[in-house]
């Protein structure tokens, strides 16, 4: 309203000008009503209504009319996506071994030139996996900020719920415009919304959204810097045709950090905060185990605003304490004394399989950790190894004794069994099962047993498995007792580190001896 009344005001000043001028221009009529100072005056009076007309216009409360058409048309043009990031890695903590499998998506992006005349393809398609608020986004958007690329930013989700009917027509907005703009990056989160699994008998408009995005992933030449990245919390609902080799081929897991990148997260977030001397870090990281990156940045944000309403300035340990607090009591995580409890038994869990794999020198051990994946609260992951097709009777004893290395830690060190060690035993049983019925490994001779049709013999299938079974733990048990100091060693480190990699776990065993070099040595 304020604006339009000053536009005709406006208007009508220069008006009165341009007629108080026309009589000195051209000799007219009005020479006798206006003296040289009116017409100065008139001229001042519509300069400054100008002026301050212009002001009005960019002051963002009464320009809100242009911003609206401005958004419609930047939606026709997928502009709405578009933003040039001015994140880098630097602001992305800790996720050190997944910043270095970037680097060379990133060294792509920059001399793509390089790369194309030795005929090599761009790494199309990333896809980034975990749990929620780990820093997918983050480190999206910091891959378009290194190399300085366009950032297109879009949440499956958006493709929908919000546009039914023009999910495909977006999309194709989406990389046309990536494509003009290119270098860029263009990130989808939420991926599992648009590329769920597809049903054969529906054609419906998620399934059109993501036929779209598939054409749009194969349809991009080698000439065209554009690299997609998509998250998602779901990996296993996606659609296999998302994940073939020139779609998203790449997967990166994006996990809950360790102690040491809290610490260096929570250093992130309380860089620009006012510290006072008795707030340790390093503490603070110790006591948000199993939170995510997104949890501490809202524990310094909560510390800083309990800190103003107290009045002070300078934010406390206290305050810190009571933030941690209520982000537990929001995530109503269990008390922090069970928390600790149940850390000690997964640490001496994954301690056992590290240690039995140690001691049989079976796969190499890549990474042991005690902060939950999925629906595992620990995890020891091993080294890729080379395709076996075959494996001897020996080699899978000792597959599953290390599969069986979690439930006789936990039963020597706490003498009561828990339930920490379903997947583990359904895996080992599997195995057994192999050997009964399929391999001839068993007492029962070397008839391939099919239990489903032949039911008079399952009885004495599972007691063969039981006994293969009993006899791996019986050996793994005994071991796990010949190397305890081992085993608290890996344990005790676990807990304070919370994850191990290969060369910690052995500088944590120092001068340790596997069965073999024991027998070696005799
Ligand atoms: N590694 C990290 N370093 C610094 N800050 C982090 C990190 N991880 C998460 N954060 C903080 O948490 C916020 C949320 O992270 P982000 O949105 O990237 O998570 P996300 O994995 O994409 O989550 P979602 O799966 O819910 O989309 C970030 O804005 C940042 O403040
Ligand atoms: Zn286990």
């Amino acid at each position: 309203m304020k604006k339009r009344i000053i536009f005709i005001l406006l208007c009508f000043f220069i008006a009165l000008t341009v007629i108080s001028s026309y009589s000195l221009w051209f000799g007219g009529q009005a020479e006798g009503h206006f003296s040289s100072f009116d017409r100065l005056l008139l001229a001042g009076v519509t300069v400054s209504l100008l002026v301050y007309y212009i002001k009005l216009d960019k002051n963002p409360q009464y320009a809100h009319a242009t911003i609206n058409t401005e958004k419609k048309e930047k939606e026709q043009n997928g502009d709405e996506f578009f933003t040039k990031p001015k994140i880098t890695f630097e602001d992305v903590a800790g996720l050190e071994e997944v910043k270095e499998e970037l680097v060379e998506v990133i060294d792509f992006i920059k001399k793509s030139e390089k790369y194309r005349k030795m005929g090599a393809k761009i790494p199309k398609g990333i896809l980034f996996h975990g749990p929620p608020g780990t820093g997918k986004t983050l480190l999206a958007s910091a891959v378009a900020g290194e190399t300085k690329s366009a950032f297109f930013s879009a949440s499956g989700s958006e493709f929908v719920e919000k546009y039914v009917g023009v999910g495909a027509k977006r999309i194709r907005t989406l990389f046309e415009k990536a494509k003009k703009e290119a270098p860029s990056v263009i990130f989808i989160d939420e991926i599992d919304a648009i590329g769920a699994k597809r049903h054969l008998d529906s054609n419906n408009e998620k399934d059109q959204t993501l036929n779209q995005l598939l054409v749009e992933l194969d349809g991009f030449n080698t000439d065209q810097t554009v690299v997609v990245i998509a998250a998602t919390n779901r990996m296993d609902l996606l659609d296999e045709a998302l994940l073939r080799p020139g779609r998203f081929d790449r997967h990166m897991f994006i996990g809950n950090p360790n102690v040491k990148a809290r610490e260096e997260i929570l250093r992130v977030h309380t860089k620009n905060k006012p510290l006072s001397p008795d707030v340790r870090i390093p503490d603070l990281a110790k006591k948000t185990h199993g939170m995510s990156g997104a949890h501490l940045s809202n524990i310094a944000n909560e510390a800083a605003i309990i800190a103003v309403r107290q009045n002070e300035n300078i934010i406390t340990n206290n305050h810190f304490e009571q933030a941690i607090e209520r982000v537990i009591a929001g995530l109503q995580v269990k008390n922090p004394t069970i928390l600790q409890k149940e850390k000690e038994i997964v640490a001496y869990h994954e301690a056992g399989h590290a240690l039995i794999g140690k001691i049989l020198n079976t796969d190499m051990v890549q990474k042991v950790s005690i902060i939950p994946r999925g629906q595992a609260l620990g995890y020891v992951l091993h080294m890729p190894q080379d395709d076996r097709y075959i494996m001897t009777k020996e080699e899978l004893c000792y597959k599953m004794m290390v599969m069986l290395g979690g439930r006789a830690a936990e039963e020597l060190i706490y003498s009561h069994l828990s339930t920490g060690a379903k997947d583990d035993l359904k895996k080992v049983t599997e195995v057994a099962m192999q050997m009964v019925c399929e391999y001839g490994m068993s007492n029962l001779g070397f008839l391939y047993q099919d239990p489903r049709f032949n039911q008079s013999i399952s009885h004495q299938i599972n007691k063969e498995m039981n006994r293969i079974i009993d006899e791996c733990y019986t050996t793994t048990l005994d071991y796990l007792k010949n190397y305890h100091k081992s085993l608290e060693k890996i344990a005790k480190a676990l807990l304070e580190k919370e994850t191990l990699n290969c060369d910690e776990l052995n500088e944590v065993l120092g001068d340790f001896k596997s069965l073999e070099d024991e027998l070696e040595a005799v």
